[in-house]
């Protein structure tokens, strides 16, 4: 595997202060030196700046949408040219508003891609159902085409265009929908494998019915995004979002081995680890240690040796 790795320490998507070091942690428990040990190629190209957006007021319930529209616009960019320097892209957050432009410079440089979005939440509320502004609960709905039309002109979004299919995004993990959120599921008939459907039919076949679903017609890449809220808060504590409830950690290991065997995982965003928000050191490593050993699983560590 040639992984290229890309660190956005950006938190605007949500109000929740540390989720931009969430980066820097993971690196610190050392994923470049661990991906070496497993025998792939690694690139760090660092992490991006974002400059301070000033008088950056609400467009409607939009919170700081102009420094969300600005950081994803030069997200977007450096993943462009990471999947054009022939790498698996490895997007490490920030909050999980950053899918924008990751999913956006991804699907430039591949025209289509099967996204899984593996979260406590959906993060498909547009601007107008989200009950909160965040931008982090909306980014899939400013990339499915289906939704375009209910996505208003917002500052510094003028770069973006909708570039994935409803059909070709599957939801893992879901158990905090709001009701707009809810209706567009249904509505757009989106695959989505709650966790009564972890529970029902258990991770293996979760993981078959997933992919049957994305390679019913053609194979396409990958596009992994991860939020750390997906699994239970008693693995991962330190995030802005808790649920209870969730992917038990080796439930979490076996989607990213899994995905790692269909040989299409084209990018992966891991995103939401907030150092601010662990009680104590154990739990932010925690959190961490999880996000690193997802990311390991997604290039190659199996647990049989
Ligand atoms: N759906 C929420 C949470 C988004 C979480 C984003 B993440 O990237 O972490 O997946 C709102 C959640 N909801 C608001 C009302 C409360 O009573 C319950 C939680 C929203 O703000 O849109
Ligand atoms: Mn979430
Ligand atoms: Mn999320
Ligand atoms: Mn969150």
């Amino acid at each position: 595997h040639s992984v290229g790795i890309i660190g956005a320490p950006f938190s605007k998507g949500q109000q929740r202060d540390g989720v931009q070091r969430g980066a820097d942690h993971i690196r610190a428990a050392g994923l470049v030196q661990k991906l070496k040990g497993q025998g792939c190629v690694v690139k760090d190209y660092g992490n991006l700046t974002f400059e301070d957006v000033p008088k950056d007021e609400p467009v409607g319930m939009l919170k700081t949408p102009r420094a969300v529209g600005r950081a994803n616009e030069l997200l977007a960019g450096a993943v462009q040219k990471i999947k054009s320097d022939g790498n698996t892209c490895v997007m490490l957050g920030g909050d999980h508003s950053l899918a924008i432009g990751s999913i956006s410079g991804h699907a430039a440089s591949r025209n289509e891609l099967s996204v899984l979005w593996v979260d406590a939440h959906a993060d498909i509320n547009t601007p107008l159902t989200t009950p909160t502004g965040n931008i982090h609960g909306q980014p899939l709905s400013y990339l499915i085409y289906e939704l375009h039309s209910k996505i208003p002109i917002i500052p510094n979004f003028s770069w973006l265009k909708p570039c994935v299919a409803a059909k070709d995004v599957v939801f893992i993990g879901l158990r905090d929908l709001d009701p707009g959120e809810h209706y567009i599921l249904k509505h757009l008939g989106i695959k989505a494998f709650s966790m009564t459907e972890v529970d029902r039919l258990g991770i293996a076949k979760v993981m078959e019915q997933t992919c049957d679903h994305m390679f019913s017609k053609v194979k396409k890449p990958i596009h992994l995004s991860f939020d750390i809220d997906a699994l239970d808060p008693s693995v991962s504590p330190a995030t802005g979002t808790p649920v209870a409830g969730g992917l038990t950690y080796r439930e979490g290991i076996y989607i990213t081995e899994h995905i790692c065997q269909t040989g299409l995982l084209s990018a992966v965003d891991m995103v939401e680890v907030n150092p601010n928000l662990g009680k104590t050191e154990d739990e932010i490593k925690s959190t961490v240690n999880a996000a690193v050993d997802l990311l390991l699983g997604c290039f190659g560590r199996v647990r049989e040796g």
